[in-house]
């Protein structure tokens, strides 16, 4: 038999390619070399982290409310594991294999490698495809880092199972994993160093955000930029990071450490070659707009085409890509809208240009920047945090960012503003429930007409016709 579709890769990205294209009454195959379907994303990113991030925050504003009354509270790390267990195995209904077998997906479980252009072998089984989309996403980049695979350390893969909880945590790598998971044990209990490379934690991010959240964030944990781990050597059981920062050497011990500093292809073991699938020096698929490899049928997705690394850009890569492998659409894939989240406390959220890259591509643009302790509600919970939006000169949106309580979530309309491609003024003009934390957008919005209003020739022509009407 030969498939119309073989994903191979049951996280984000294979998942929406499988189950979109049996919905439309394709014969799909879907191969995982996991146990159970879902990916890095249920398994050992988002949910797990997101879970952990979650009992942090708990046990954080219990410690300090019970701090006040002269109580000293200790986290109990078995219970916060458990609690982040249960949140996967919940979501893993939705991502079971019963859903998909339902749907009419054939679900292989074993690593599957191509021994052509027109198949794949898993588990010693040959199965032959017409298309093939290639979803095996990304593992954590371990380096080569003189005596670190002696002392030992933790990834994203192992650390939601750690078996003791670290008195001392360094993290190397600020992107990310490194400051949600950094925070979060920072607010557990660990004393938590970040050590980064670069001169800023989180690069990706408006110079604005980042400083705004190296600030906050200082104030719960360490944070050593521009700095490099050169070797790890142990001491009894404590893991010795030995630091080099401007010519200057230290070292820093640690109980444990965690590295979060960037992810690397899962090609390794897919024998791309053997299908003549074209890779980048790094490992990762090369696809054109379109999803396509340099063989027409055969599509990727996900972390595995290193673009942009979070579950919604797979699951938008994966929606692409059937359209265009059974229907012969040839749909763009575009990344101009979107938007991520950094889930620490404030949450950061980001989408399109930050500033600099605005004024690199644009010259002159307008930037309407609010502060959120201007904003009630944030007043009224103590929170701080801002807006910033950015446009050009037609009052198109370049990009917006946010730095506050929940701001991944109250940012969206700016999404669908941009996406829609409504101008800046139609976030001023909509009705926002007071106190919500969204007119944090309106307030920073507001800005345009205050300028129009106040500072323009408006003012004094409107003063004209308002003496004049009777
Ligand atoms: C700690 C952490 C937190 C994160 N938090 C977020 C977040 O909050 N929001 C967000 O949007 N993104 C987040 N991400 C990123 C997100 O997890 C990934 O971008 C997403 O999982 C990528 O989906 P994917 O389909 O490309 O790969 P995956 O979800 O990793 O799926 C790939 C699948 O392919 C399988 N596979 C690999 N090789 C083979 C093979 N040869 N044969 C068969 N199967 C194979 C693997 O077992 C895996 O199940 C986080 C990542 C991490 C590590
Ligand atoms: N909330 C979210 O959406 C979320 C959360 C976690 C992860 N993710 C995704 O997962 C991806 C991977 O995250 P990440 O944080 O591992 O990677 P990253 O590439 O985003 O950040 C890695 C960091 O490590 C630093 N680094 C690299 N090599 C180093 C070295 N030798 N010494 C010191 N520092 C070094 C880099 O300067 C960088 O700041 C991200 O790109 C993101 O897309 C998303």
């Amino acid at each position: 038999m030969k498939y119309d579709l073989i994903v191979i890769g049951g996280g984000s990205g294979g998942l929406t390619a499988a189950a979109g294209a049996a919905s439309f009454g394709a014969k799909v195959a879907l191969i995982d070399k996991r146990d159970t379907l879902g990916g890095d994303c249920l398994h050992v990113g988002c949910v797990p982290s997101k879970a952990l991030i979650h009992q942090a925050n708990e046990f954080y504003k219990g410690r300090n409310a019970a701090a006040r009354h002269g109580y000293e509270l200790n986290a109990d790390f078995n219970q916060v594991k458990n609690a982040v267990k249960t949140a996967v195995a919940t979501i893993q209904h939705h991502d079971s294999d019963d859903r998909f077998e339902q749907l009419g997906v054939d679900i292989f479980h074993g690593t599957a490698e191509f021994s052509s252009s027109q198949e794949v072998i898993v588990n010693g089984q040959k199965l032959m495809g017409k298309r093939f989309v290639i979803a095996v996403g990304s593992s954590p980049l371990i380096p080569d880092i003189d005596g670190l695979k002696d002392a030992g350390f933790q990834t994203n893969e192992t650390i939601f199972s750690m078996p003791v909880f670290p008195k001392r945590l360094a993290i190397i790598g600020g992107g990310p994993i490194g400051v949600e998971m950094g925070q979060a044990f920072a607010r557990l209990g660990s004393e938590v160093t970040i050590i980064d490379r670069s001169s800023n934690i989180l690069a990706k991010e408006d110079e604005d955000v980042r400083d705004f959240i190296t600030a906050k964030l200082s104030e719960e944990l360490e944070i050593r930029s521009n700095t490099e781990v050169e070797k790890v050597s142990l001491s009894g059981q404590n893991k010795v990071l030995h630091l080099r920062s401007n010519q200057k050497e230290e070292m820093l011990e640690a109980d444990e450490i965690l590295l979060a500093m960037g992810r690397v292809p899962n090609t390794k073991g897919l024998k791309a070659d053997k299908a003549g699938v074209d890779l980048d020096d790094k490992g990762h698929v090369k696809v054109n707009a379109y999803l396509q490899t340099n063989l027409k049928h055969i599509f990727a997705a996900g972390d595995v085409i290193g673009q942009y690394l979070f579950t919604h850009a797979a699951g938008q890569e994966g929606k692409t890509i059937v359209q265009n492998a059974l229907f012969g659409v040839k749909g763009k894939i575009s990344y101009d809208h979107m938007p991520w989240n950094v889930y620490t406390r404030p949450e950061v959220f980001h989408l399109g240009l930050t500033e600099k890259e605005a004024k690199e591509q644009h010259g002159n643009v307008t930037i309407y920047k609010k502060a959120l302790d201007e904003v009630d509600r944030f007043v009224t919970e103590q929170e701080t945090g801002f807006v910033k939006l950015i446009m050009d000169q037609k009052g198109k949106i370049l990009g917006a960012h946010a730095v506050g309580e929940g701001a991944g979530d109250w940012m969206q309309s700016v999404v669908f503003a941009k996406s829609s491609g409504k101008k800046l003024r139609s976030l001023s003009g909509m009705v926002y429930p007071y106190p919500n934390r969204a007119a944090g957008i309106q307030s920073a919005a507001d800005l345009y007409w205050r300028e129009k209003l106040f500072d323009g020739g408006l003012k004094k022509w409107a003063a004209r016709y308002i003496k004049w009407f009777r």
